[in-house]
């Protein structure tokens, strides 16, 4: 994993400044944007805790191409490779609160611009709250297609005993983190659903069911999306 963030890192040039640190963010290589009419496609995956985006999105980027951003799964490789924000990231997943958009933004994008080509993103887990998406949304929007949000919705109880038997080891699955992430999920995720919902760029599939069953209603989405 720290390999995949020095791969990242060094294709930073310029710095982003963080509170009193600095965020190393890559401005060459490939850019993001590939020229007004040839943006890369995004589709955000959201749903709460356990709902199965990564299960799904693993499925998705087999068959279509897409590269999977976990916003998680970066943050968690930041962590690990002694970053700077090593500290604040493991309060806010131990806390099951959201780490400050510009940490996250920035890992996203470097994280684009390291990947090789391929038919878009999913960028799983954000954004977020509101940050997640005003920071979005001042950084990334003009770089990006987004093409829709696939949310994954699932009944708490199921999520909850899917991420206590998930056994990978997370600092955040167990019962105190779930409360907290699933408190989270309903008073800041849900909302930003809500708002691509009323721009009609909600596509929502129900996963209380066998994966093969959630990716058989996906992989419509996908193809009737174009890809
Ligand atoms: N449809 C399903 N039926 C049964 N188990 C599932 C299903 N989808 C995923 N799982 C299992 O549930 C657990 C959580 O799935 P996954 O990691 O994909 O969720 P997630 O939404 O990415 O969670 P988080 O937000 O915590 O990262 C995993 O152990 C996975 O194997
Ligand atoms: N946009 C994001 C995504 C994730 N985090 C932090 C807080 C989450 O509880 C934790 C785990 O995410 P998951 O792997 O469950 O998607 O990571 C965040 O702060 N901001
Ligand atoms: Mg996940």
């Amino acid at each position: 994993m720290q390999q995949v963030m020095e791969r990242v890192r060094r294709a930073h040039e310029a710095g982003m400044t963080y509170g009193n640190a600095i965020l190393n963010r890559p401005t060459g290589g490939r850019s993001v944007a590939r020229g007004m009419s040839n943006l890369y496609k995004v589709v955000f995956v959201l749903g709460p805790p356990g709902s199965g985006k990564g299960t799904q999105c693993a499925l998705i980027q087999k068959n279509f191409g897409l590269v999977h951003l976990s916003a998680g799964d970066l943050l968690r490789e930041e962590q690990e490779s002694k970053s700077q924000y090593g500290q604040l990231i493991a309060e806010h997943i131990r806390n099951g609160t959201i780490v400050p958009v510009a940490i996250t933004c920035a890992l996203l994008e470097n994280a684009m611009k390291a990947s090789g080509d391929c038919a878009g993103f999913l960028i799983d887990g954000f954004p977020r709250n509101q940050d997640n998406l005003d920071g979005w949304q001042k950084n990334m929007a003009d770089k990006v297609d987004v093409k829709f949000t696939l949310f994954l919705s699932c009944k708490v109880d199921v999520c909850v005993s899917r991420c206590l038997n998930r056994k990978q080891g997370r600092a955040d699955d167990n019962e105190e983190s779930l409360r907290k992430r699933i408190h989270t999920y309903n008073t800041q995720t849900y909302p930003i659903i809500e708002y691509y919902e009323k721009l009609g760029l909600v596509r929502e599939v129900a996963t209380c069911r066998d994966t093969d069953e959630v990716y058989t209603d996906i992989e419509k989405i996908f193809k009737e999306a174009g890809f």
